[in-house]
């Protein structure tokens, strides 16, 4: 392990951008699909690994659905939530914010019950076992309708307790963020915090919607901003977090080569950016490993990965004193290392 890897092991962090269905590693897929006895299309955990190479979002997202499948009793996504969290831990995550896609399943049959009570298990279990404590961001698919969207925002009702925040993830070439602006108002008058997927391969304008008319407290990758500098101004200006995911950006060619990523760049315009795994099952990697891939590409060094770690905790929704005692732990371990 190099000096710079041991740091990051250790640093501690908060992971703001992470699909819960994007952790199904490929041995718990089986595991699953034997248990539930559903059949999927691979022989082998190498096939499954084999597939997973893909050209844009879209050759992603067709698989990562078809994977989901996997996923039918609360069990399983206990499971599903205890594996990533056990994953986390490893990496010193301490707090997490983790996304689900609940169209995923209720449009199989799965009830949204049935979701939220094994992610909410898991989620408990973490906090007692590794004292990880995790928030839940429900996400809209944004290929589905206005009227869809809604639906889902209705059986979320009874679980607001559980539920942190709306998101919106799934194709963004076409699906403009203002095609959801009264759902997420809706969701704003119940209470719920916002962020939205925006400039990840959309243009700077789905960012500035996203700002304008969605309202977003956090803007999930955006990487796209960079093509707009007064956007770059005002995101810089309003201290808005970005939720980037250097491994996904390279799977999914959002960038053509880790040498080329612009997260530097996006440090040095002083963004507020954090370093996330987006869906680590399927691009290779946890947090640290984005970490580790960013910084030895970009040659970030330990002032910068110290900025990003605060920068996970300052851009969570965690209240203002649970904020100023994880960044002043993150102080104490740069001071002490
Ligand atoms: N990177 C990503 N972008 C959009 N939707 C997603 N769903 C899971 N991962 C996603
Ligand atoms: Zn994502």
């Amino acid at each position: 392990m190099t000096d710079l890897s041991a740091f990051i092991a250790r640093l501690p962090k908060a992971e703001l951008h992470m699909h819960i269905e994007g952790s199904l590693e490929p041995e718990l897929m089986f595991a699953l699909a034997r248990r539930n006895g559903v059949e999927i299309p691979f022989d082998s955990v190498e096939a499954v690994r084999a597939a997973y190479s893909f050209s844009n979002l879209q050759d992603f997202l067709d698989i990562y659905y078809q994977g989901a499948d996997v996923l039918r009793t609360e069990e399983d996504f206990r499971d599903l939530a205890a594996a990533y969290f056990d994953r986390a831990a490893a990496d010193g995550v301490v707090h997490a914010e983790i996304f689900f896609d609940p169209q995923t399943h209720t449009d199989r049959g799965i009830s949204f019950d049935v979701v939220m009570r094994g992610l909410t298990a898991g989620m408990d279990e973490a906090q007692a076992r590794h004292g990880i404590s995790s928030k839940l961001i429900l996400c809209f698919l944004r290929h589905l309708d206005e009227e869809a969207a809604f639906a889902t925002l209705r059986l979320a009702e009874p679980w607001l307790h559980r539920i942190e925040a709306v998101g919106l993830d799934s194709s963004e070439l076409g699906h403009p963020p203002e095609k959801f602006a009264r759902v997420f108002e809706a969701a704003a008058a119940l209470g719920l915090k916002r962020v939205a997927h925006a400039g990840e391969e959309g243009p700077p304008e789905y960012v500035h919607q996203a700002l304008d008319l969605l309202k977003v407290d956090r803007l999930d990758h955006g990487n796209r901003s960079l093509e707009d500098p007064g956007l770059i101004e005002r995101l810089v200006r309003e201290q808005m977090t970005l939720t980037v995911c250097p491994l996904s950006n390279l799977k999914l060619c959002v960038v053509g080569d880790m040498a080329e990523h612009p997260i530097d760049r996006m440090l040095d315009a002083g963004l507020r950016v954090t370093i996330n795994s987006d869906d680590p099952a399927y691009f290779g990697g946890y947090v640290n490993d984005n970490f580790g891939a960013a910084a030895e590409a970009r040659g970030l060094d330990r002032e910068q990965l110290v900025t990003l770690a605060r920068n996970s905790f300052l851009g969570s929704f965690l209240s203002e004193d649970e904020k100023a005692a994880h960044v002043a732990r993150v102080d104490s371990y740069a001071a002490g290392t």
